[in-house]
């Protein structure tokens, strides 16, 4: 079996402001072939900032950042055809059909139409899309949607896959297979930095977690390192202690109480 044991993300000193507000405080990371990294935290804690600058879509920020041995502010771009990105909210074009969408997205990373056309028509089926390949993407529902979205992240077969809250609107049946794919390509030595705010599926599907709080990594390791940190249990409420947060029973009631008008 293949070791992988060098890192295919390195990040030293990252900092990064917008304005006078201190976003990313210090982040060092070292990622390795294989991981799934969990990424989570708080909103505006940083995530997706984190995960922009490593995309190449922020280029204003302090501090060194390796992917794939290549240091990203070079300006060559060639480590850009080896990653996956599912973003958060992403403009999908309405207009065209999924065949059209995705033989366009297999183009720009420089696939042959007819070699992607058949694999899009593959992926399409196994996400149970075989009937709309050629329907408007603006017919499609959320769910469908975030399943074209993957697809189009995984045509260039990418050696790591970054994925911001990538679930959203998905049934529980394509979510199983989606986490089943995920554990497969970790097998095979590809790389997934997961964010999402969806705890139970970050606990089962990640094998090391990173917990960013206030722009600073706060927590770093398997489930049950973290657990054996903290006197709580499931991840959201080592997630709740970490970001020292108690008081969502006290907010819940008094979000009520303004509700109802008393
Ligand atoms: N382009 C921008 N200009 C100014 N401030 C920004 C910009 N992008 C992000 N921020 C600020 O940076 C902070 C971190 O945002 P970021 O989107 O990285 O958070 P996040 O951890 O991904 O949050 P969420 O869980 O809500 O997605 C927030 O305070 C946000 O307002």
């Amino acid at each position: 079996m293949e070791l992988f044991n060098e890192p295919i993300i390195t990040i030293r000193g990252l900092k990064k402001s917008f304005g006078t507000k201190k976003v990313l405080k210090e982040i060092n990371l070292d990622v390795y072939k294989g991981q799934i990294i969990g990424y989570i935290g708080p909103n505006g804690a940083g995530k997706s900032t984190t995960v922009k600058i490593m995309l190449g879509l922020i280029e204003d920020y302090e501090g060194e950042i390796k992917i794939l041995g290549q240091d990203i502010s070079n300006g060559d771009v060639e480590y850009k055809s080896k990653i996956g990105y599912v973003p958060e909210t992403a403009e999908i074009y309405d207009n065209l059909t999924g065949r059209e969408y995705l033989t366009f997205i297999g183009e720009l990373y420089g696939l042959d139409y007819d070699e992607v056309d058949e694999k899009a028509q593959k992926l399409m089926d196994l996400f149970g899309l075989k009937n709309v390949y050629d329907s408007r993407i603006s017919s499609y529902s959320k769910g469908m949607r975030q399943k074209v979205l993957i697809i189009s992240s995984l045509l260039n077969n990418p050696d790591i896959l970054f994925l911001d809250e990538p679930l959203s609107g998905m049934d529980a049946n394509s979510v199983m297979v989606f986490k089943e794919v995920l554990a497969e390509l970790a097998s095979q030595g590809k790389t997934i930095f997961y964010s999402s705010h969806i705890m139970e599926v970050v606990e089962k599907i990640s094998n090391r977690i990173i917990l960013i709080n206030d722009g600073q990594i706060v927590a770093d390791g398997s489930f049950d390192e973290l657990k054996g940190k903290s006197i709580e249990g499931s991840l959201e409420e080592i997630f709740n202690e970490l970001t020292g947060f108690k008081e969502h029973k006290d907010i819940a009631e008094e979000i009520v109480s303004i509700v109802q008008g008393v």
